[in-house]
Formats: C-alpha cells, structure tokens, sequence
C-alpha cells in the first residue's frame, strides 16, 4: 500500500457552508451570477483537475487535489479506509451544511479484482460544490501543518466558477479492437457456457474493452454534460480519469441505513418506447433473464444480511428503464448493526463486503471470478468495482464503475470504454455480442461517436 500525504502530521481540514445566496452577494469568491443550466455550470468549470459525481440535478464537483491514498491488492478496500479514518480522526471538520455529502470528503474508485496491475484511490479535492435537495453549499479542503496556509482561503486566490471555458465536443473519434476482437471475445462466450454447462459455476460475467481515440484531449465537461442529460436516472462520474454514467448502486449508507440497487437483464431498446416497453416484460420475465437476476440478488443479499438488522428488497423486480437498454432492477434497503461500542461498518468496508455482486462477477464468485480470469484475457482495472465518495463518518455512496472508460495516459485523449454480459447456460454470442455494444453506447454517443 501506498499512502501519499503530503506529511506524517499534516492535519486535514474541512469547511462546508452554504452559498445558495451567492447571486445576492457580489463580493462572492465564486463570481456574482449563479449558473443558470447545467451546460452554462459546465461551461465554468476547469477544463482539467475536475472530480464529479452527479445524479440528476444533486451532486458533488470536486477541483484540484489535497491528498490521495492509492492501495492495491486484496486489501486495498481495508488499507484505504483505515487511512482514511486516520486523517479524519487528526483533522478538524466545520460542518454548517449536515447532508450527504457535506463535510470531509474523498472521492474513490476501486479495481475490480485483487490482483489487478492498477491502483484503486482516494481522492480528496481542495474544493467541492454540493447540490441535494436543492440546497448548493461548498467545501473548502486542506492538508497541511502550516497554520496560515491551513487558514488561508483557497477561493482568495482562484474563482473556481467565475470565467466561462466554452465546452468542446470530441472530434474525429476512432475505436479500435481492445483485448479481444468481437471473433475473439464470442470464442470466449461459448468457452464460459461450455464450463458452466459442466458445472464449473452457475453465472460468470464476461467483459469486453475497445479503445476510442480523439484527435484532441477530451473535454470531459462535455462529456459528463452529454451523459448526465441522457442517463439523469444514472451516477454520472468522472474520478481519476475513470469517466462514466453507471445504473447501478452497489451500496449506499447514511446514519446506518443502507440502500442498493441491483441490476442484471437487460433488453436492447430500439427507440420505439411502447413497443420496446412490452417487448422487454416478455424478454426479461423469461428463464435466462430472471435466472440471472435471482444469482444477483442472492449474492447481495447474503453478503450483505450479516452486517444488517434488518433487510429487505423488493419483492417482484422493476423494469429501469434507460436511453440504450432496460434492465430488471430490485432495491434493496437495510439497516446497519451496531458494534458494541457503537460504531459501524464504514460504506466503504460494506462496499468491500458485497463486491464483487454476481451483476459482475457471477455466482458462485469464486468460480466465476476464476472464469473470467481465465476466459476474459484483459486486466479490467477499475471497471466494475466500485467507484464513488465517502465523509468523515464513513457513510457514503459506492456504484458499480459500469458503462465508463478510462484514460489510457496524460494526454487525455484516448479512453479504454468496457461493457460485460451476464453468461448463463443458455447464452448465445451473437446476442451477448450486441447487448456488450449496446452498453458501450452511452460512453460512444458521449464522446460523438455515430453508431
Ligand atoms: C456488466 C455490466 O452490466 C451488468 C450486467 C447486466 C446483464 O448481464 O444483464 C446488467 C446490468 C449490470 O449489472 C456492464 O454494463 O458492463
């Protein structure tokens, strides 16, 4: 594990106020105009060092970088909480604001698997605006020993929101076989249910990468602008350059209570709604869709029932529908047990439990986690393990990195986008093949790629 704080003592501080009444005061560090669209937030937004997780209109955007805690390995989850914790518990934290998400924050994302070649992080930004419930406040973040620059405003100095950068659209956007080519990848569908056919599991998730490539560094603004129009339902995320729109909540918790919400079925949609409304209840309340959504709630719920009091979900599953495909969706909903000394999980360590679900990994998810190592033939890195926030106290919210690409290096201008498929024993390439692409299509269509 690698911890880089900038010093053994440095003492992390947090301030969050409110700034709902910014347009009134034009002394204002943020400019006199509040943003008025999303596009005209956008546009004043740095072109570079900009964190975000936003869901609809509520959402946190973090600029610059105090600290970040990288791990890997099988305990990367444990080593990034317990450094986390150790920095909360020295610093001190001003809170006028008390929602989610106000407070002392870090943004992470994690690998998918143990041995993964990549870091997973914690990032903790300078500054953060936050929006819920309507409410608009900012953080103010510093790491540091020196009690006057720990006391100095960074906003005094930079007007994070105050000049407009015009948001730039990708131009000539080229993908480009990643891994495995489509042959190639099909191969590898019949090879996963030819071993779940003799018993070496009951589901196994197979994942494809392709590489889409820009002439210039990608404006990532336009980007999350274009996919949190498009998925307002989703968790739009730009974290450490993994940048992405995901569906699905691994595990959220707040005062101990714990949310998630699973996915797997999905249909194709076609842009004919009512038809493709009626076509996706017949197709998903079929055996190989519901079977695959049964493996996914279990191994959510029996990961995450001993760390519940209560726990309940759904009793018939819901059709969520999205821009691209329709999935079979289930909410789960739970209440976390008290340590004897009070304390809880943080949602970071639940997050660790439950991952990976069978949306991802497969069931059981030993075997399976052994078929896609086997099968895959890539390093997935971050995609597909959690990605999202926590505070000071641990609570948080944690999605499954999906539908997301990750810059290949500095310049910024090639993404590696991902998509998998739940394989059962009656999968068939050729349909798996498509329902991979359909999923690839949030992130093409965000950086202006026709398909
Ligand atoms: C693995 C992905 O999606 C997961 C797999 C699904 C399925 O197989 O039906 C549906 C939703 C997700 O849980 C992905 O988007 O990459």
């Amino acid at each position: 594990m690698t911890v880089s704080a900038s010093a053994p003592s440095a003492t992390l501080r947090a301030h969050s106020y409110f700034v709902d009444g910014l347009a009134q005061h034009s002394d204002s560090p943020l400019g006199s105009e509040l943003p008025t669209t999303p596009a005209d937030f956008l546009s004043r937004l740095a072109t570079s060092g900009i964190t975000a997780w936003v869901r609809g209109h509520s959402g946190l955007v973090g600029w610059g970088e105090c600290t970040r805690i990288e791990t890997a390995g099988p305990d990367r989850f444990a080593a990034a909480d317990a450094a986390w914790r150790q920095l909360v518990a020295a610093g001190s934290v001003r809170d006028e604001v008390r929602l989610p998400g106000s407070g002392a924050i870090a943004f992470g994302s994690f690998t998918f698997a143990d041995d993964s070649e990549q870091s997973s992080v914690l990032i903790v930004p300078r500054l953060l605006l936050g929006r819920y419930q309507g409410r608009v406040w900012l953080t103010v973040m510093s790491l540091t020993t020196d009690e006057a620059a720990a006391t100095a405003n960074p906003l005094n100095s930079h007007r994070p929101l105050s000049q407009h950068n015009p948001l730039r659209k990708p131009e000539a956007v080229t993908v480009r076989t990643g891994s495995l080519d489509e042959a190639g990848w099909q191969d590898a569908v019949v090879r996963v249910v030819e071993r779940l056919r003799a018993g070496d599991a009951e589901k196994a998730v197979l994942a494809r990468d392709v590489f889409a490539r820009a002439a210039e560094p990608i404006d990532v603004r336009y980007v999350l602008g274009v996919l949190n129009a498009t998925y307002p339902s989703c968790w739009t995320f730009h974290i450490d350059g993994l940048l992405g729109a995901t569906p699905e909540l691994l595990i959220s918790s707040h005062r101990g209570e714990v949310r998630s919400r699973v996915l797997a079925g999905t249909y194709r949609t076609t842009g004919d709604r009512d038809a493709d409304v009626d076509a996706a209840r017949v197709v998903l309340s079929a055996h190989k869709d519901s079977s695959e959504h049964r493996y996914a709630i279990d191994s959510l719920t029996a990961a995450l029932r001993p760390l519940c009091s209560t726990l309940d979900v759904d009793p018939e599953p819901f059709m969520l529908e999205l821009a691209n495909v329709i999935h079979l969706a289930s909410d789960a909903h739970g209440e976390l047990t008290q340590d004897a000394d009070g304390s809880r999980p943080s949602s970071l360590a639940v997050a660790a439990t439950v991952h990976p679900t069978a949306a991802v990994g497969g069931t059981p998810t030993g075997d399976a986690v052994r078929i896609i190592a086997d099968e895959e033939g890539m390093d997935r890195g971050r995609y597909s393990g959690p990605v999202g926030w926590m505070d000071g106290n641990g609570d948080g919210e944690w999605a499954i990195a999906l539908r997301c690409g990750q810059f290949t290096s500095e310049a910024r201008d090639e993404l590696r986008l991902f998509a998998g498929c739940g394989i059962v024993a009656d999968s068939e390439p050729g349909s798996e093949l498509e329902e991979s692409t359909a999923k690839l299509a949030p992130m093409l269509s965000g950086l202006g790629v026709e398909m």
